[in-house]
C-alpha cells in the first residue's frame, strides 16, 4: 500500500521527537493505518546545524516551497513556532489540499476559528493536540471523551515551564533566573521565554480550552493574565506556612451561560490534587455536570511527550483518510460568548501588607474589609526586623472580584499601609 508522506516544518525539541517516533514506532503506525509513514522533506532554517538525532541531509530544505507545493506530501506537520508567516503558510497548505497538524497554540489561540474553517472549506484535518498541555490527550478528551457533557469548569497547570520554576523555588529554593535556565536548556521553554513566565502562554492554551469546553468563540483577550515573574520567595515562604502551595493555575468555568478565563498565581492548600503536580508536569480538572470530577495528568512540555500528541494526530489523520472522512471534525460553537463581570467572579484572596506598627493600624485596615463585607480566613503578623513596620498577611474568605479591587485602592491610600507586597488568588478550600 501507498505510504504517507509527511512534510515537517521545523526540526527543533519537537520536530526531533516527531522524528524519532515515527522511526521508533513505525511497527504500530504501519499496524494501525495498514501504510507505511515517511518524512519526506524538513524546513530547517540552518541546514548546516549540528542536530541530536541523525537525519539524511538531502531530507533538509530552507525552501518552504519544497513541502508546501510538493504533490507527494500529505500532511504538513507544523512544528517551528510564530504566527503571521506561519498562518499564511498553514493557509496555503490548506488551500493545496494537505492536512495540517500543529503544536502552535499561539496560532491557534489567535487563528484557529479562520484555520479550522478552511480546513473544513478544503476538506481537510487541522488537529493540535500538542498545543495544550504538551503530551496529556486533553483536546481528544474534551471532544470526544465528554462529548455527551455540560462542562462547567476546567482548572489546570497548563504550562511546564512556570511550573518547574515554581516547583525548584518552593522545593530547594532555587533562584528564579537559574531555574528559568534550566528549563530553557531541557526545551521546555518558548523560544522567547517571557510568554511563559508572563502567563501569555498558558492564556493561549486557556483560551482554546475554554473554546471547546463550553463551545463558545473565547478570544485570548478574554482571559485576565497575570505572570510568575514577581513571585518573591518571601511570597512562598508566606504561603507554605499558611498552608498553600504556589502554582500558575489557568481557570475557566461557566455559570448560567456566562464565563470567566483567568490565569494567575494561584495559591492551593498543599492536600489540593494539584498542588502535588510538580516539575514540568501539567495537570487539568474538568467538571461535567453528568461525569462530575475528572483530571488528566502527564508530561507538559518535552520533546518525546509533545511529539507523541503530534504523532497521534497524524495517526488520527491517517485513519480518517483511510475511511474518506477527513475535514469534517471541527464543529462549529454552540453558543453566544459571554463574559462575566467582576462582580459575578468570587474567590478568596491572599494578600502581604507592610505597615506602620502602631495602634489602630490593624482595625484600620480590618474595617476596609468588613465595610464590603469581606471576612478573614487567615491572618498573620509579624515585626519586620530593625524597622517600625510590620507585615500582614491576610488570606480572605470569598469575595467578589470588584470589591476585592475596591478594597485595595483604598488601602493604598491609608496612611498607615507602606505598601501592599502582593495579591494572590487562593483556590480550592473544601473542593476543587
Ligand atoms: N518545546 C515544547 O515542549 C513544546 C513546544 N510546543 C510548540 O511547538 C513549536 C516548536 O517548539 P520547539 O520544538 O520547542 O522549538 P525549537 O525552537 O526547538 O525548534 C524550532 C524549529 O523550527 C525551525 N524554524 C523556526 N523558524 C523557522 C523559519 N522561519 N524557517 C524555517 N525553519 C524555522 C528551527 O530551525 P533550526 O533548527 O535550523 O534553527 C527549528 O528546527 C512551537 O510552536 C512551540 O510553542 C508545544 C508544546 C510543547
Ligand atoms: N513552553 C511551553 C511548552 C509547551 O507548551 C511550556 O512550558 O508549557
Ligand atoms: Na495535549
Amino acid at each position: 500500500m501507498k505510504a504517507i508522506h509527511v512534510g515537517l516544518l521545523g526540526l527543533g525539541t519537537v520536530g526531533s521527537g516527531v522524528v524519532k517516533i515515527i522511526e521508533d514506532h513505525q511497527d504500530k503506525l504501519m499496524h494501525q493505518v495498514g501504510c507505511p509513514v515517511k518524512v519526506k522533506k524538513v524546513l530547517v532554517k540552518n541546514i548546516e546545524k549540528n542536530r541530536q538525532i541523525h537525519i539524511e541531509k538531502e531530507i533538509l530544505t530552507t525552501n518552504v516551497e519544497d513541502i508546501i507545493s510538493n504533490p507527494e506530501i500529505d500532511v504538513v506537520i507544523e512544528v517551528m513556532g510564530g504566527v503571521e508567516d506561519t498562518r499564511q503558510l498553514l493557509i496555503e497548505a490548506l488551500k493545496a489540499k494537505k492536512h495540517v497538524v500543529t503544536a502552535n497554540k499561539d496560532l491557534m489561540a489567535l487563528y484557529g476559528t479562520e484555520l479550522l474553517s478552511i480546513a473544513t472549506e478544503n476538506g481537510c484535518d487541522l488537529f493540535y493536540e500538542a498545543s495544550v498541555a504538551g503530551g496529556i490527550p486533553i483536546l481528544r478528551s474534551l471532544v470526544d471523551g465528554l462529548a455527551s457533557d455540560r462542562i462547567t469548569k476546567m482548572m489546570g497547570i497548563v504550562n511546564g515551564t512556570t511550573n518547574f520554576i515554581l516547583t525548584k523555588m518552593t522545593k530547594l529554593g532555587s533562584a528564579y533566573e537559574d531555574v528559568l535556565k534550566e528549563a530553557q536548556d531541557l526545551g521546555y521553554a518558548e523560544a522567547d521565554p517571557t510568554s511563559d513566565v508572563e502567563g501569555l502562554d498558558a492564556a493561549r492554551k486557556m483560551a482554546i480550552l475554554a473554546r471547546l469546553g463550553f463551545s463558545m468563540h473565547v478570544d485570548l483577550e478574554d482571559v485576565n493574565v497575570k505572570g510568575i515573574s514577581s513571585v518573591t520567595d518571601d511570597d512562598i515562604d508566606y504561603s507554605k506556612r499558611l498552608g498553600y502551595t504556589m502554582k500558575l493555575i489557568g481557570i475557566a468555568q461557566r455559570e448560567n451561560g456566562k464565563i470567566e478565563v483567568a490565569v494567575e498565581p494561584t495559591l492551593l492548600p498543599e492536600t489540593h490534587p494539584l498542588a502535588s503536580v510538580n516539575d514540568e508536569y501539567n495537570a487539568v480538572y474538568v467538571y461535567g455536570e453528568a461525569v462530575g470530577e475528572t483530571m488528566f495528568y502527564g508530561p507538559g512540555a518535552g520533546s518525546l511527550p509533545t511529539a507523541t500528541s503530534v504523532v497521534s494526530d497524524l495517526v488520527g489523520v491517517m485513519k480518517n483518510m483511510r475511511l474518506g472522512v477527513n475535514g469534517r471534525s471541527a464543529i462549529a460553537p454552540q453558543f453566544e460568548k459571554q463574559i462575566k463581570s467582576p462582580d459575578h467572579i468570587f474567590a478568596q484572596h491572599f494578600l502581604r501588607i507592610s505597615v506602620k506598627d502602631q495602634v489602630g493600624a490593624f482595625s484600620k485596615i480590618t474595617s476596609l474589609f468588613s465595610e464590603r463585607g469581606v471576612s478573614f480566613e487567615k491572618i498573620l503578623q509579624l515585626p519586620i526586623k530593625n524597622s517600625n513596620l510590620a507585615e500582614i498577611v491576610i488570606v480572605t474568605h470569598k469575595a467578589a472580584q470588584s470589591d476585592f479591587e475596591e478594597i485595595l485602592q483604598h488601602l493604598n491610600d491609608l496612611a498607615v499601609v507602606e505598601k501592599v507586597k502582593s495579591t494572590y488568588r487562593v483556590e480550592g478550600n473544601g473542593s476543587i
